[in-house]
């Protein structure tokens, strides 16, 4: 392993039930690093970023975080945010900010009382306010536009100030404006928060624009008389930015290196990749 990755995917692969997800999958990732997602649909992206949480585990390989075997279970230090928003209708918004310290601090009775809990609230105010929901602290999900509510489901994400931060399309369902808001609040706190972030999106243009580092997920094998016998890697390994955030590509020689569409919409299939980087 490279010392200074903050992680280290080695040999990875998953299967359910005997059948071949992902496969071979070998990456090393340096702290502060962007990483943009992109991948045909059912190609394992999700599953490999739950497996980055430690919701799901590797069947073959590992991955190191900081050096040591990845904990078995979530830990704070590693938040996630789905598409659909993943925030409690019954809580207000401050409420839904404080969940997770009255889960840490408070484990048999699952709530925080008195100074205790005035103490939680205060400490989700500066994330509020970073939010923008401060003024609608009180107020329940419901009464929320989806991009509030997702503004709400990243601040749950970061509550616990993680340095990993895991994206899982957070955008998907989103108006295209709200979705550049979006992108502004998560590169503000992507810096301020110096977090290393993997996000998965079907939009090579916010690939392009948000991302250091583009994975691009496919299969490499095929069967033809077996569809399934092989699972998919990182095909593509492609630096977004040099350090000093300058692109270093367009999204139109990305979009053509890797053989996807170019659309500004959503683009629908990565299947055409033609010369994947770590062919065996
Ligand atoms: N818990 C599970 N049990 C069995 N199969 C699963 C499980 N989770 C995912 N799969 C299968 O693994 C494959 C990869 O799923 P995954 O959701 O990771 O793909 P994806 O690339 O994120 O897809 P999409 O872009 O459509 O969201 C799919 O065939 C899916 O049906």
């Amino acid at each position: 392993m490279n010392t200074a990755s903050k992680l280290s995917v080695q040999n990875l692969a998953k299967l359910y039930d005997g059948v071949p997800v992902l496969e071979r999958v070998n990456l090393e990732v340096q702290t502060g690093s962007f990483c943009t997602i992109v991948g045909a649909s059912g190609c394992g992206k999700s599953t490999f970023l739950r497996m980055l949480l430690s919701q799901e585990h590797p069947t073959r390989g590992q991955i190191l975080l900081d050096g040591a075997p990845l904990p078995l279970e979530p830990t704070p230090d590693r938040g996630i945010v789905f598409q659909k928003y993943s925030v409690f209708s019954h809580l207000t918004v401050a409420e839904n900010l404080i969940l997770a310290q009255e889960f840490e601090t408070s484990r048999w009775t699952g709530r925080l009382f008195g100074t205790s809990r005035k103490a939680a609230f205060e400490s989700s105010e500066d994330l509020l306010d970073r939010i923008g929901l401060r003024p609608a602290a009180n107020k329940y999900p419901a009464q929320l536009s989806g991009g509030m509510q997702q503004r709400l489901a990243i601040a749950q994400a970061l509550i616990k100030k993680p340095s990993i931060l895991l994206l899982d399309e957070p955008f998907g369902a989103l108006d295209p404006g709200i979705r550049v808001d979006m992108h502004e609040l998560l590169l503000g706190l992507w810096k301020e928060l110096s977090m290393t972030v993997f996000m998965v999106t079907h939009d090579i243009h916010e690939a392009f624009k948000l991302g250091t580092r583009l994975l691009v997920f496919d299969k490499i094998r095929h069967d033809p008389q077996a569809p399934q016998a092989y699972g998919a890697t990182i095909t593509y390994d492609l630096p977004l930015k040099s350090p000093t955030g300058a692109s270093l590509r367009s999204p139109e020689a990305i979009a053509v290196a890797i053989g996807a569409p170019q659309t500004n919409k959503p683009t629908p299939s990565f299947q055409s990749i033609h010369t994947p980087n770590n062919q065996e």
